[in-house]
Order: C-alpha cells, then structure tokens, then sequence
C-alpha cells in the first residue's frame, strides 16, 4: 500500500495538529505535510511530531499550496483562534479572509485531480458550498466535515436507553450547527431498530443542539481536537480502503432532497477512494422540513463567501 499523502492547512492548530499526531500513530503508511502560519511553534511541532514516525510507515514536514496537486487527501483546518460567539456561522467573514489564498488554489486544481479535501474549518457548510461552486473538480471529491454531531447523538442515546454508545447506530444529517436534524426513525441498538420517546427524543435533540452553546460557555480558546482528528482520520482511513463505510458528511448537493447548489450533510458511503453518490433516505415530513430550511441558511451565508472569495 502506498502511503496516503495527507496535506493539512493549519496544520500547526489544535484540529490540524491532533490530526497529524492520530494519522502518524495510526497503522495506515501516510505523509503527512503541514501548512500554517510561519512561527517558533511549527519548527517545535515539526520536531515534536517527527519523533513518532518510527512507529510506523510515516513522514511529516511543512509544505506549501504547491503540495495540493499531488495530495491524496488536503484537509482545511485553519481558521482564526475559537471564541464563545452565538453561533458557528458568525465566524464566516473571518474565516474566508484565513482560507482566501487556499480556497482560490484548491479552486484552480484541474478537473482530473484525483484526491479529496475535507473542510473542517467552521462554519463548515458554508465553505463547502462556495467550494461546490467554485472548484473545477467532481463534487463527490468534496466533503464537509460534520460527523462529530452524529457521534453526540448515539452517546445521548446510549444515556437516555442504558446502552453503550458503540452500539448506537444513528445519523445526524443537516447542517453542522443550530440546522442539525436528528433522525430518530433510524435508530438502531445492538442492530435493532429502536423508537424512543417523544420525551427521550427531546432531551437526545436537546443534548446535541445544546452543545455548542454549552462548549461556548467554557470560555476557552480550542475546540474539540480529539474528536475532530479520531472523526477526519477515520474517514481519510475509511477512503482509503476497499471496505465500504457509512457515513454523514457536508456534500455539495444537485437536486438530491430537492436541494440544488448547497453542500449539507446528507448520508453518503465512501470506500476504494471514492464517495458514493448521496443516499436519498425516506425522511418524515418534518425531517425533511427542517433538512430544507438548514439548506436556506446555508445557502443564504455561501452568498458572503462568494462576495468574498470572487475569483
Ligand atoms: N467541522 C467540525 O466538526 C469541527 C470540529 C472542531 C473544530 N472545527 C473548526 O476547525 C477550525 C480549527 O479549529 P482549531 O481548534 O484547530 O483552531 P486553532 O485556532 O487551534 O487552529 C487554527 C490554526 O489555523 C492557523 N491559521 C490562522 N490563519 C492562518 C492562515 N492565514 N494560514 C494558515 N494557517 C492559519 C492558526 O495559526 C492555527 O494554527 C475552526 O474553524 C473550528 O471551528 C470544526
């Protein structure tokens, strides 16, 4: 196997560097190359990170936006330092200024690049969306990342039914934010379908839309970094291999759910280095609602960027 060419932009901050440390301690051979602002602190996370690479088959170094053409996979983490603002989109304008150069680079890639880029950077449907517009390459080569909601959900489902969360099956599909839609009709416990409780169901919704705001509250200036790198090193793993995995992601979408031009996370299968096209699951009325106004909210923001970021 030959190892996966990992291109991480802000790759010296808390997501990108987690990121790093899990795909260098991982089994699978990698290369991983870091992008970030120029500081004392990248030389030491250089040195830092390089010592694990006995380990296994690995290798990490900085690189620049030259490295994007023969990246297997370019992973968007940079972004200004996180503070308790009222909600994930309120750092758009910022952030498009962050990810301008990179943003105009991955739009320049040619149509028959072959790899992938995963956006992590917040507000993450926003972005992907005006990537979707932008870029020249296939939009199944894009993926918004926003699974962390979908692991919040089977955790608050393993509390509320005395089950582990390892054998909690559940999706969130939507937006990654205040639009996340819980779909409670596909639970699944030790692979049985399961239907909790109008009451249940509103403490699980309440849990995973809460979240945010109660992470917020902490006041402190990082973010989830160890769930974000488990989540994006498993699906970087999961693309890698012949296997095929489930998976909910921010995919730009072209008519699939009656949405046209917006990335939003919808289910998806990903395997041999390739995303399937998006699963177009039977939702209830008011699933399907709430998918459709997420989808308005997005598509309302991407405008920003595309003010923004115009090529
Ligand atoms: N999609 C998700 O589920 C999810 C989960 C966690 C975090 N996030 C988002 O990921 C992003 C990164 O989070 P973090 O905790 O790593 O933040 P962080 O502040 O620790 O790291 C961001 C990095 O970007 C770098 N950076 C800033 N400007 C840059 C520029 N112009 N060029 C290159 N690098 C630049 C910073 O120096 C820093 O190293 C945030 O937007 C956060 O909200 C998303």
């Amino acid at each position: 196997m030959s190892p996966t060419k990992v291109t991480i932009v802000g790759g010296y901050g808390g997501v990108g560097s987690a990121l790093a440390y899990t795909l260098l301690t991982s089994a699978d051979p990698c290369e991983v190359t870091l992008l970030g602002r120029r500081s004392p602190y990248v030389a030491c996370q250089l040195m830092d990170l390089g010592g694990v690479t006995p380990f296994g088959d690995t290798a990490v170094r900085s690189g620049d936006i030259d490295d994007f053409a023969d990246s297997d996979v370019v992973v968007i983490t940079a972004s200004v330092p996180f503070e308790p603002l009222a909600s994930r989109l309120d750092f758009l304008s910022r952030n498009i200024e962050v990810l301008r150069p990179y943003f105009r680079a991955l739009a320049e890639l040619p149509a028959d690049w072959s790899g992938h880029v995963i956006v992590v950077t917040n507000p993450v449907d926003p972005l992907t969306t005006w990537l979707g517009h932008a870029a020249r390459i296939d939009r199944h080569q894009l993926l918004g990342y926003s699974w962390n909601d979908s692991l919040r959900l089977r955790i608050a489902v393993g509390q509320a039914l005395g089950a582990h969360a390892s054998d909690v099956v559940g999706w969130v599909v939507g937006e990654h934010g205040d639009g996340c839609v819980p779909l409670f009709d596909r639970i699944r416990v030790g692979g049985v379908p399961v239907r909790l409780s109008p009451e249940q169901q509103r403490s699980v919704s309440a849990e995973i839309r809460g979240w945010y705001a109660r992470w917020a509250a902490l006041g402190v200036a990082r973010t989830t970094a160890w769930t974000t790198a488990a989540g994006v090193a498993r699906m970087i793993h999961d693309l890698a291999s012949r296997a095929l995995s489930d998976w909910c992601a921010a995919v730009p979408l072209h008519g699939e759910y009656d949405i046209d031009g917006v990335a939003i996370g919808v289910p998806i299968t990903i395997g041999s280095n390739h995303v399937s096209p998006v699963h177009e699951w039977q939702l209830a009325q008011h699933d399907g609602y709430a998918l459709h106004h997420a989808a308005d909210v997005i598509r309302r923001h991407a405008y920003q960027c595309d003010d923004a970021l115009a090529l």
